[in-house]
């Protein structure tokens, strides 16, 4: 029989990859007479999940539970895997070729002393039983022979189409808590962050980008900066001094590893003008750099320049904008 590692997403939902591994399972499985297909899944499945992973043949949904689970931990995961694998006899253990199914996969074959095929395509002969994979990242293929049992194999994703089985499998769901050293519970997920929401958009497109560097003296230091670039309706843009000290969030960080820009106008405030940093704005068309030192590199290089403390500078511009538009 096949066990194959379904993994379920937030929302509950089963992941496609985990069903194209379903669909896979069962084409195997076909092919070596009609032996059945257990799915297992981390944590209490609702009934919907159970009844998709029926419609796509699962004769049991074997469903770990308990603290063990509770978060991500390939090595957890796979102990519970091969409890399963190894009450129900399984010859074959599979998942999807996602970083999860790899690595817990990769935990099985290693702790079973067999050798595990990743990101798998097809299969050829069933006995010995042959695999076609991915290699190199996609760039060549391999024929790979798993002689051993069971056979551990993980599938690429998209190698096949997602199909229901024509004939549904019962779905019986079993509870399963096999218990987990502590040893294998060492490297698990202990907390996940939202990522930060992408806003460097404004920048990129930008007409005219305010600039602001280490110069401004702090995570306080940049109300001037942030007026002046409201008045001339421009985002701000920084270095990487000040998005590595935490003043300013990363998306507003211009440079080699932040956004290239490429406005009318830009105005760099206390910003030296590193090779990395100028990577990022030197299609600017007019630079207009603000800085006490008048051999900065972003001076020397700038259309035009003012030398002097950006927090007496910029209040004055800032003043004078305002004076005009009354
Ligand atoms: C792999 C790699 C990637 C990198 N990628 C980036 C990147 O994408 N973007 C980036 O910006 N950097 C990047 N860096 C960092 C880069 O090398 C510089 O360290 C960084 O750009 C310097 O930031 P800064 O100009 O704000 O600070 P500094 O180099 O310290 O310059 C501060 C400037 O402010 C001036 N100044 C000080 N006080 C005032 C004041 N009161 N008024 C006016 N001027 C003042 C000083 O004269 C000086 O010119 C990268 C580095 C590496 C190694």
């Amino acid at each position: 029989m096949i066990v194959v590692l379904v993994e379920v997403t937030p929302a509950g939902e089963v992941v496609e990859t985990s069903l194209e591994a379903m669909t896979f399972a069962r084409d195997l499985a076909a092919a070596g007479g009609g032996v059945p297909i257990d799915a297992v899944v981390v944590g209490q499945p609702d009934e919907a999940l159970v009844g998709t992973l029926a419609s796509y043949g699962a004769r049991r949904v074997h469903a770990l539970t308990g603290p063990a689970y509770d978060s991500f931990s390939g090595a957890a995961w796979a102990a519970g895997l091969m409890a399963v694998r190894e009450r129900a006899g399984a010859v074959v253990v599979t998942a999807a070729g996602t970083p999860r199914g790899n690595e817990v996969l990769a935990h099985v074959a290693a702790r079973s002393g067999v050798p595990m095929a990743a990101n798998v395509v097809s299969f050829g002969s069933l006995s010995p039983f042959t695999v076609t994979r991915q290699v190199v990242g996609g760039a060549a293929l391999e024929e790979m022979s798993l002689a051993q049992r069971p056979a551990v194999f993980s599938l690429a994703g998209h190698a096949v189409e997602a199909t229901p089985a024509p004939a549904a499998g019962v779905g019986e769901l079993v509870a399963e808590t096999p218990e987990v050293a502590d040893a294998d519970l060492v490297a698990r997920v202990v907390s996940t962050e939202e990522p930060e929401p992408d806003l460097s958009g404004t920048l990129k497109s930008a007409r005219v980008v305010v600039g602001a560097g280490r110069g401004a003296g702090s995570a306080e230091g940049f109300d001037d900066l942030l007026e002046l670039a409201e008045l001339l309706d421009a985002p701000l843009g920084v270095s990487r001094v000040v998005t590595s000290l935490g003043w300013r969030p990363h998306h507003e960080q211009v440079g080699q590893t932040g956004s290239r820009i490429s406005p009318d106008l830009y105005i760099p405030c206390g910003i030296s003008g590193a090779i990395q940093h100028w990577a990022g704005c030197s299609s600017a068309r007019t630079i207009l750099a603000i800085n006490t030192d008048p051999d900065a590199p972003m001076v020397t290089k700038a259309t035009h320049a003012v030398i002097g403390d950006l927090h007496e500078i910029i209040p004055a511009v800032n003043a004078e904008i305002r004076r005009r538009r009354a």
